[in-house]
């Protein structure tokens, strides 16, 4: 795994630009520059780069408390600080898991299985990068193995990793396709993605329970319209 993640990373200088960055065996049609696997298949925390301390981070939720109002020293809120951080670090633990190793394992005995592969229904939570709020749904996810298959709990298991970092929906649903395209080599994925937003549910526009799709597809799944459409009938179709 080391080496496949070694081979993602095309001795980018540490200070380059993404868009000045170019991976070697993709056309720049085929991929977003924002979705450089080198990026986002590896754990996105690394051990030599310095972040803050926990005291810090809960000094800033001490901050942000007197921030509202609150008087941060009242019983009630004293173990806030502590139980604050800890809840990121629980929903944001997505930064220092790896996209790449939860898809390293796969089977190769298949009996010549040849259609595609749905996961449907993968409930998710994440957090909006603008608000930091969460956006909450199911994704569903279908890829057309060449050979060997990987574990169905790995899909859903790639979701939440992805899915435990700030995000949008488009990103998210971008960087699961992307990583199965690239790690697994696929005859195509297809994404499909719903979500509510609370940033737009409990604040702002204040819409409850308006959904957000969306989509992403790529090999067979972007140039056979019919496949996309069975895809999509599978997922949405009338035996749901
Ligand atoms: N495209 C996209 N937009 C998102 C996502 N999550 C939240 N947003 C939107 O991000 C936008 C941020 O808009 P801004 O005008 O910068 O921020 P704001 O003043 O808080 O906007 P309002 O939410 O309209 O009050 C809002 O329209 C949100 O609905 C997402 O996953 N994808
Ligand atoms: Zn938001």
């Amino acid at each position: 795994m080391d080496a496949l993640i070694k081979s993602l990373r095309p001795g980018k200088p540490a200070d380059a630009k993404p868009s000045e960055v170019k991976s070697p065996d993709v056309a720049p049609e085929t991929r977003p520059a924002e979705l450089d696997p080198a990026e986002f298949l590896a754990a996105a925390v690394r051990a030599d780069l310095p972040r803050p301390s926990r005291a810090e981070a809960e000094h800033a939720v001490h901050t942000l408390l007197s921030y509202i109002g609150e008087n941060p020293g009242r019983e009630g809120l004293l173990d806030t600080p502590r139980r604050v951080v800890e809840a990121f670090d629980e929903l944001y633990q997505g930064y220092h898991q790896c996209p790449a190793e939860v898809l390293d394992r796969t089977f190769g005995e298949t009996a010549g299985y040849d259609d595609f592969v749905l996961v449907r229904d993968i409930e998710f939570t994440s957090q909006c990068e603008h608000h930091m709020m969460p956006f909450y749904g199911r994704a569903h996810i279908a890829y057309t193995p060449v050979e060997r298959v990987v574990g169905l709990s790995k899909l859903a298991r790639l979701t939440d990793i992805f899915a435990r970092r700030l995000q949008t929906q488009e990103h998210l649903t971008a960087q699961i396709a992307a990583a199965i395209d690239e790690v697994l080599k696929p005859r195509g994925v297809a994404v499909l993605i719903e979500a509510e937003h609370t940033c737009m549910s409990v604040r702002g526009v204040a819409k409850h329970g308006a959904m957000t799709f969306t989509s992403r597809f790529t090999g067979m799944f972007r140039d056979n319209p019919a496949e996309q459409q069975r895809f999509l009938s599978l997922v949405r179709g009338p035996n749901r």
